[in-house]
Order: C-alpha cells, then sequence, then structure tokens
C-alpha cells in the first residue's frame, strides 16, 4: 500500500503588499496530508486559516515554499480540487441541478449528456436534494442551498475537498445534519479533505487530525492533534467518551492560552513537548512552557 501523501505542503507562505512594506500573513506552513485523511484547521480569526486555504485552492499565490499534489508541484487552481465556501455562490438564474451541471459539464465533457446528469441527480440526492433539484436558489433554504454546494464539490470528483467554514452561517440542528452528509459522502468518495472551521466540537467529530494555528502575523502550525475516536461515529458516542472532553480542552487551550507563542521561536522546550507538522499528539503531550 502507498503511503506517499496526497498533498505536501512545505514552508508556504504568504505576504501582503502594505504601504509599510509585505504583511507576512503566514510563515513556513507544512503540512502533509495522506490519502483520504480529514483534517481540520483552526486558529483566531484573521489568523490566515482562509490564506492556507486559499493557497491550497490555487486561489491565491504562496509568496514562499512549495506545494505538491499527487506527486507534482501545483501552485494553479483546478477541478482536482472541490472548494466549499461558507456561502455556495449559486448562480441565481439557474436550478440547484444546473447549478452542479455547470461544473460536470466543463469537467466531464467527454461523457454523455446521460451520464453527466446521473452524476448529478446522483449527488444531489445524496445530500438529500432528490425532489429539490429542480428548483432556483431563491426557492431554497441557506442549509439547502449549502448542501448543493456540496454536491457540486462531490461531483467534480476531485482529489482533495477544501472546506472554508462551509457550515459557519447555519443553524445548529442544520449544521449538525449537514456535517453528517458531509461525513457520508467523504465515507463514500475517500476524499482528502482539508477544513476552515471555528467550531472545536465540529473539528472534533469530522477530522482525523485537528492542526492548530498560531496567531498571526506570521502564523504557523502551533500543534497537532490526532482525534482518536474510531469511524464511523456517532455524535452521542463521541460525545460521552472520557477521551471527547479532554481533547476539547486541549483545544481550547491552545486557543485561549497557547496561540500566542510561536514553537519554531521557542528555544528552550523539552523534547518531545513541541508539536511538528505532521506529529501525532496525545492530548497529555501538549506544549506546557510558557
Ligand atoms: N488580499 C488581501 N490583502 C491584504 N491582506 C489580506 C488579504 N486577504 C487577507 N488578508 C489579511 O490576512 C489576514 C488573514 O486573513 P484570513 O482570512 O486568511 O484569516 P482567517 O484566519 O481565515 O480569518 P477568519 O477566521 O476571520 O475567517 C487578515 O489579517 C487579513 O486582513
Amino acid at each position: 500500500m502507498s503511503t506517499a501523501p496526497v498533498l505536501e505542503l512545505f514552508k508556504l507562505s504568504k505576504a501582503y503588499p502594505t504601504p509599510k512594506g509585505p504583511a507576512v500573513i503566514v510563515k513556513d506552513f507544512t503540512l502533509n496530508f495522506a490519502a483520504g485523511e480529514f483534517i481540520t484547521l483552526i486558529g483566531h480569526s484573521g489568523c490566515g486559516k482562509s490564506t492556507v486555504l486559499s493557497m491550497v485552492a490555487g486561489l491565491t499565490d504562496a509568496t514562499d515554499g512549495a506545494m505538491i499534489l499527487a506527486g507534482k508541484e501545483t501552485n494553479e487552481a483546478g477541478p482536482d480540487r472541490g472548494v466549499v465556501f461558507q456561502s455556495p455562490c449559486l448562480l441565481p438564474w439557474m436550478t440547484a441541478f444546473e447549478n452542479v451541471m455547470l461544473g460536470v459539464n466543463q469537467v466531464y465533457y467527454t461523457a454523455s449528456k446521460q451520464e453527466r446528469r446521473e452524476l448529478a441527480e446522483y449527488y444531489l440526492s445524496v445530500v438529500g436534494l432528490g425532489n429539490a433539484m429542480h428548483k432556483y436558489p431563491a426557492d431554497l433554504s441557506q442549509g439547502m442551498r449549502q448542501r448543493v454546494g456540496i454536491a457540486r464539490a462531490f461531483a467534480l470528483q476531485p482529489k482533495m475537498l477544501l472546506l472554508d467554514e462551509p457550515f459557519g452561517m447555519l443553524d445548529s440542528l442544520t449544521k449538525m445534519e449537514l456535517q453528517e452528509v458531509l461525513l457520508a459522502l467523504w465515507r463514500r468518495n475517500k476524499l482528502t479533505t482539508l477544513m476552515v472551521t471555528h467550531d472545536v466540537d465540529e473539528a472534533i467529530f469530522l477530522s482525523d487530525r485537528v492542526v492548530m494555528m498560531t496567531d498571526g502575523p506570521e502564523a504557523e502550525v502551533g500543534d497537532i492533534l490526532t482525534i482518536p475516536f474510531a469511524r464511523p461515529r456517532v455524535r452521542a458516542e463521541v460525545m460521552a467518551d472520557p477521551r471527547y472532553l479532554e481533547i476539547r480542552n486541549h483545544l481550547l487551550t491552545f486557543l485561549n492560552e497557547r496561540s500566542h507563542i510561536r514553537p519554531s521561536r521557542i528555544a528552550a522546550v523539552k523534547p518531545g513537548e513541541m508539536a511538528t507538522a505532521g506529529s501525532t499528539h496525545a492530548p497529555h503531550s501538549a506544549l506546557q512552557a510558557h
């Protein structure tokens, strides 16, 4: 079995020009994604999470570093990465089905019309829009529109799925429903996934690993936590597991206390305490030395 990562991010950095000179938002962001791995990225507002996702999507150029996707260095956007944003940006004059078909027609132009239709219908049905796929966005709830966005991303069958706070604007019940929809699709398709979220519980429930970013400027990977719960996960069982609170506390402690500290700048830490990109920390091994 191949163990080569699907995506390697090596010392990715991003600086934006400002009147006072370049502002380095993200610095030396290094992380590998195993095939089919679900990674969430958490950190304080404005630290640079979306900037990282945007560089991975090829929508923003990195100022430094390298990105290797499926063995090839890449720095451009492409249909091999499906992106879902907080708001799905559907064309209002097209139905949900037509919105999904737009991408499907471009990517699968060699398939027959019938095959393309079936692909779009399949993913719209799986996300629960079997009876609403011919409605226009204005006639869909926000949660339903986001289901279209998810169906659209999966229908292109990309190598990677990139999600930028996809459930950030939804009420908590709809959010939980869509997390389940996402997990079901992810399991079926085994897509390597990067998701940006502010929601610690969402990160724990969905992820194989949670990557914590330090505060910006010059934000970097501060710590990485492996989530130990077996899949498929049942929310109630995960939340009742004694490790859940421990993991949650670890993440909250990072956000409240440790996100201001840059691992790369700390000289005196005990061996084994420092998180490195790709590490698989258990909650107890947290960096405490500050
Ligand atoms: N095009 C741009 N030009 C200049 N500065 C930018 C640009 N895009 C983002 N920034 C700055 O980069 C920093 C990181 O932004 P980014 O959106 O990546 O953070 P974030 O962690 O995703 O924030 P949030 O959680 O609030 O969505 C912010 O200070 C933002 O103002």
